[in-house]
């Protein structure tokens, strides 16, 4: 089987989505961290009313023009209203309305005053200043005016989205559907973290790069856990979640080693669909149908793991989930470091990009990790390019809000 490019290996996995998950509508309290299926627009004013900021009196501002201590304005308190009430006749001039934070501006008032600077003995209001209109007055509108765009479709939600969804008076949302991800690393030598380290032995990082990585997109994967190397029990494992998920997800075991189990497992749970990616680092990626679940199994090495989640995994996961927002994006710029190294082949190496500039960390081998800390983005170099120099123009694959 000749490699396939990136692309190709892409269009093919994205032919053999068997589902493409339904839009849900769920209570706001469980849409948190779900990404929106529709755009959401404000409906009215918020708040709906003109209001008080404060504990006090409301009245027309105008009655106390001219108005000091020597000579302070007299109203008369007809009535008091408190967050929730709703005085519906008008103020008439020289009256005025005791009126609590929250409360609604009635008719014929445009300012509050707070209770601590005035005197009311009975119903008389005694105003020792003058006041200009709308002072401490907040206007309907004031927080989000009718038709303004709330969130857009793609939206991950936040406790902030929920806050003001709920404050627009959503009680239920629409979000994409949830796509069902099993995701399981494979090797002998791994040990959970936890685990006291051995001879050997290395922690499975992958795992939980990658697990965190999905929820960071929105998605809420099942954890498998570590498959051991051996064909027969991974196969079993595997099979179970043939139809039950869309995606099933692993890492290591793909290349040519003893141990290299992913090629056995595949002929026993499923059919394969390409075996090597044109690409580096991840090269020996490899993909199968399992019944209605796609399988995914890419290297192990992590950041090969990484780059190839970012770049194959993906773009399947936003065709089936419907969310293009987390595809990653083409840009170019210009290197601010050069790379010393010739790329034979297609290769994609780890980089910070900002303002259409991108820097290189020292370090670029597929078994490290750390340096793509802070990484966000990917140079995509062409096979049979020489070493980069500095201010090169490059292509860059930016990835899904990593800061
Ligand atoms: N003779 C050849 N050897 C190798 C080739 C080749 O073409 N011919 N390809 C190399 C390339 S490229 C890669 S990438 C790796 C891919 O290997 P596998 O996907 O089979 O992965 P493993 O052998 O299982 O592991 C590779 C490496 O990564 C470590 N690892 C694995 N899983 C994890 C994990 N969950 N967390 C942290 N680290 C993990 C593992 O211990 C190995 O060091 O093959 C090359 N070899
Ligand atoms: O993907 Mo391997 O990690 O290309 O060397």
């Amino acid at each position: 089987m000749q490699d396939l490019s990136l692309e190709k290996a892409v269009a093919l996995l994205k032919e053999h989505c068997h589902r493409v998950s339904a839009v849900e509508e769920v209570p706001l309290l469980q849409a948190l961290g779900r990404i929106l299926a529709e755009d959401y627009e404000a409906g009215f004013d918020n708040p709906p009313f003109d209001r008080s900021p404060l504990d006090g009196y409301t009245f027309a501002a105008e009655s106390t023009a001219g108005h000091s201590a020597d000579n302070p304005a007299v109203f008369k308190i007809i009535g008091e209203e408190c967050a929730g009430d709703f005085f519906d006749k008008a103020v008439p001039e020289g009256s005025a309305l005791r009126i609590m934070t929250g409360g609604a501006i009635p008719k014929g008032c445009n300012c509050v005053v707070r209770q601590e600077n005035v005197t009311a003995a009975g119903d008389k209001l005694t105003v020792p200043f003058s006041i200009a209109p709308y002072t401490n007055y907040c206007y309907a509108g004031e927080d989000i005016r009718k038709g303004t765009k709330l969130a857009k479709k793609g939206t991950k939600l936040t406790a902030a989205h929920i806050g003001v969804l709920a404050s627009m008076g959503f009680a239920t949302v629409k979000v994409l559907g949830n796509v069902r991800i099993a995701i399981a690393s494979t090797g002998d030598e791994l040990l959970q973290p936890g685990q006291p380290l051995a001879p050997g032995k290395i922690y499975n990082s992958n795992l939980y790069l990658l697990a965190s990585r999905l929820q960071e997109l929105g998605f809420s994967p099942e954890i498998v856990g570590i498959l051991p190397d051996d064909v027969e029990e991974a196969a079993k494992v595997i099979a179970g979640y043939k139809d039950r998920v869309d995606v099933f997800l692993t890492t290591g075991g793909v290349s040519v080693g003893k141990k290299d189990i992913m090629h056995g497992v595949v002929e026993k749970v499923g059919q394969r669909l390409f075996w090597r990616v044109s690409m580096k680092p991840g090269g020996p990626a490899l993909a199968y149908t399992m019944g209605d679940t796609l399988g995914i199994a890419l290297s192990g090495n992590p950041f090969a793991a990484y780059a190839t989640f970012e770049l194959i995994a993906v773009p399947v996961l936003s065709k089936i989930s419907g969310n293009e927002k987390i595809l990653p994006e083409r840009v170019q710029a210009v290197l601010t470091d050069e790379f010393p190294k010739a790329s034979k082949g297609r290769r994609f190496i780890r980089a910070y990009y900002e303002n259409g500039k991108v820097r290189l960390p020292e370090q670029h081998a597929s078994g490290s990790l750390f340096s793509a800390v802070g990484c966000n983005a990917f140079v995509d170099i062409p096979a049979g390019t020489g070493k980069l120099a500095k201010e090169t123009e490059v292509d860059i694959v930016r990835l899904y809000r990593v800061k």
